[in-house]
């Protein structure tokens, strides 16, 4: 048990070690200027304000003299006769004086605090949105997409408000406290009052207990508020991006309810951090009473007088101010620790899908594919593709088949290396992909999808996404081989024309068409498409099917697609089955050999002839 308390004790101080690195430390310059404004600012208001007015009044009612530095250099100044009068003026000159010190100095304090809370914000967002970026497609779909963005955006900004305070208050309030206790120590030097000191620095300690129990509370609440503010944004991205179903199947009621439900248990977890956390305040002062109480009865028995009372309990303020408020810390650091623990699980998630240390490049790309063997399932124990074993030659055209659920866009996933095979091996131009660098393999991978992402900006800008640096004729020779340009020409501006968010203000065949010109531009010696024609209708695909199969030629070419329409143009067809291939062939050859293949193109026959299109 003790020797567990010891490690996390130690595990906490590493943290705090690794975080002051990792995030203060490019900051220390301007932290040091915040700290220095902060003690210029707890001197002045704590010390300087109430010497002030001790030594205001006797000056100004009583007709007490300056000390004699002082009245020496007014006396350089104003003459003999003028001094009463300029010593009251200046002496109730000092308040203000104190005043606009230490406003000044809280300033710089607080400025300082937030430029560098800010910088924070920026680095820790950053960081977790790269790892966002690099972190596999099996980890995302792991994850609720909501609860990702709550770790980017609030965890960060909570753990960003926190530490720049916590590391503030952890300098000035150690030094307030040092200098309460230094004035203790030399009162009981030389009144002898070693027994109040020493009652009191014992109920300083007794202060921590009530700090730990509630801290431990505290991070505990701190945890559910976290993990169920994460549900709230989930349920609120789910709803946002899935309007139409919820209005198609009358959701709105249920989607309210369980809106609802998710505020009520975050409400109720941030109810209970709030309650632990106003009871810290009411404690510590209760057992500051005590200690005042038992200052006043040993004091008494002492023969203490009023004002040697009056010093003690100052400084016992002075002691207990400072405890009460690293108890906060002690307590902030605890809550902190729940949100650190959160964008920690981002942060150290391992990437199920690692760069190769030596990454290799093949001789030439061809495109030529090959699945060894290939085992596969997104959960170890459930496989999806089974000893997938065939080679494609380049420039073969490759279509893929198969009921719903059969692996079809597996086998992509597996190709692309958006996952990496259980066992067996997947190799382009002979080279396994695990051995290759994914940012040079997905380079000569063109993927053309059912629902190509468009952002907003002009036609151009989408098309170059296939190269960055693509020259203005290229991207123009990309878009007329596509035909993007019979419809951009139709209201005359060309390729500037702005496109809206996700592809707002183009039909569903033109949005194709400008992923057909990115692919186009981008040129690679592999092209998938996956489910490219499916949300046109059949004369929108009997129209871009040219420009298909002009981008298909020359290149190996994977075809998923449920209409048959669409694969015509395939060299080879594969039937896959519940993870495996269980026809290889052209149509003539599976129409003759494989009843799946041919109950699919049966079924599919019946539904072109309904939707009115051609048999194919
Ligand atoms: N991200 C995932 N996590 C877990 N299982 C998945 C995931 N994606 C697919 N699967 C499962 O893997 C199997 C193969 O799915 P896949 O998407 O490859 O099929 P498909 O042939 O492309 O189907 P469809 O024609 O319906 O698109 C299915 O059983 C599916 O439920």
């Amino acid at each position: 048990m003790r020797k567990q308390s010891t490690e996390g004790q130690e595990s906490s101080i590493q943290r705090a070690r690794a975080l002051w690195r990792e995030y203060l430390l490019p900051y220390k310059g301007t932290l040091v200027w915040a700290v220095v404004g902060g003690i210029v600012a707890a001197v002045s208001s704590g010390f300087g304000i109430p010497v002030i007015l001790q030594e205001m009044f006797p000056v100004i009612f009583d007709g007490k003299p300056l000390p004699p530095w002082a009245e020496r250099v007014l006396l350089w100044y104003v003459s003999p006769e003028n001094l009463p009068l300029v010593t009251v003026w200046a002496t109730a000159a000092m308040l203000p004086l104190v005043v606009v010190v230490r406003g000044l100095s809280s300033f710089v304090n607080v400025y300082l605090l937030s430029k560098i809370g800010l910088g924070v914000l920026e680095t820790l967002r950053l960081k977790v949105y790269r790892k966002y970026q690099d972190l596999s497609l099996a980890f995302h779909d792991r994850q609720q997409k909501g609860d990702l963005l709550s770790r980017l955006m609030q965890d960060t900004q909570f753990l960003q408000g926190g530490l720049v305070q916590i590391a503030n208050d952890l300098i000035i309030q150690p030094l307030t406290l040092l200098a309460a206790l230094g004035f203790l120590i030399y009162r009981a030097s030389v009144s002898e009052q070693f027994l109040i000191l020493l009652a009191n620095m014992l109920l300083v300690g007794v202060c921590v207990i009530p700090i730990r129990y509630i801290g431990r509370k505290m991070l505990a609440r701190a945890r559910v508020v976290q993990s169920s503010q994460g549900d709230l944004s989930s349920t609120l991205q789910e709803n946002f991006s899935s309007q139409r179903d919820i209005r198609a199947f009358e959701l709105e009621q249920q989607q309210i309810r369980l809106f609802r439900d998710r505020i009520r248990r975050y409400i109720q977890a941030s109810i209970g951090a709030v309650r632990w956390q106003s009871l810290l305040t009411p404690l510590i002062e209760f057992v500051s009473a005590i200690a005042m109480a038992a200052t006043l009865l040993v004091g008494n028995m002492n023969g203490m007088n009023m004002g040697d009372f009056a010093a003690l309990a100052t400084a016992m303020y002075l002691c207990y101010e400072p405890v009460k408020k690293l108890g906060a810390v002690h307590n902030k650091a605890e809550t902190l620790n729940a949100g650190l623990e959160r964008i920690n699980h981002v942060l150290n998630a391992p990437d199920d899908v690692p760069e190769p240390e030596n990454p290799r490049i093949p001789a030439a790309w061809k495109g030529e594919v090959e699945f060894r063997n290939v085992c596969f399932g997104y959960q170890q124990d459930s496989p999806v593709m089974r000893n997938i074993d065939l080679r494609i030659p380049s420039g073969q055209v490759v279509a893929l088949v198969g009921p719903s659920g059969a692996g079809k866009t597996t086998f992509i996933n597996l190709l692309c290396r958006f996952y990496d095979v259980l066992s067996g091996s997947v190799k382009v131009d002979g080279i396994d992909v695990r051995e290759m660098s994914k940012k040079e393999l997905l380079s000569h991978i063109a993927l053309v999808s059912q629902y190509p992402v468009l952002f907003r900006g002009s036609v151009a800008d989408n098309i170059r996404i296939g190269r960055p640096d693509a020259s203005d004729a290229e991207v123009e020779e990309a878009g007329r081989m596509s035909a993007v340009d019979s419809f951009i020409n139709e209201t005359g501006e060309g390729y500037s024309r702005m496109i809206g968010e996700m592809g707002e203000g183009l039909s569903g065949g033109q949005r194709q068409r400008v992923s057909l010109a990115r692919a186009f531009l981008k040129n690679a010696p592999i092209l998938v498409l996956d489910e490219a024609t499916a949300s046109l209708d059949m004369k929108s695909e009997e129209q871009i099917q040219k420009e298909i199969e002009r981008l298909a030629s020359g290149r190996t070419t994977f075809i998923i697609a449920h209409r048959f329409s669409t694969i015509r143009m395939a060299d080879r067809i594969l039937v896959l089955e519940k993870g495996r291939v269980v026809a290889d062939g052209t149509h003539e050859e599976l129409m003759a050999s494989s009843p799946l293949y041919r109950e699919l193109y049966n079924k599919q026959q019946m539904v072109a002839e309904e939707e009115g299109g051609a048999p194919c």
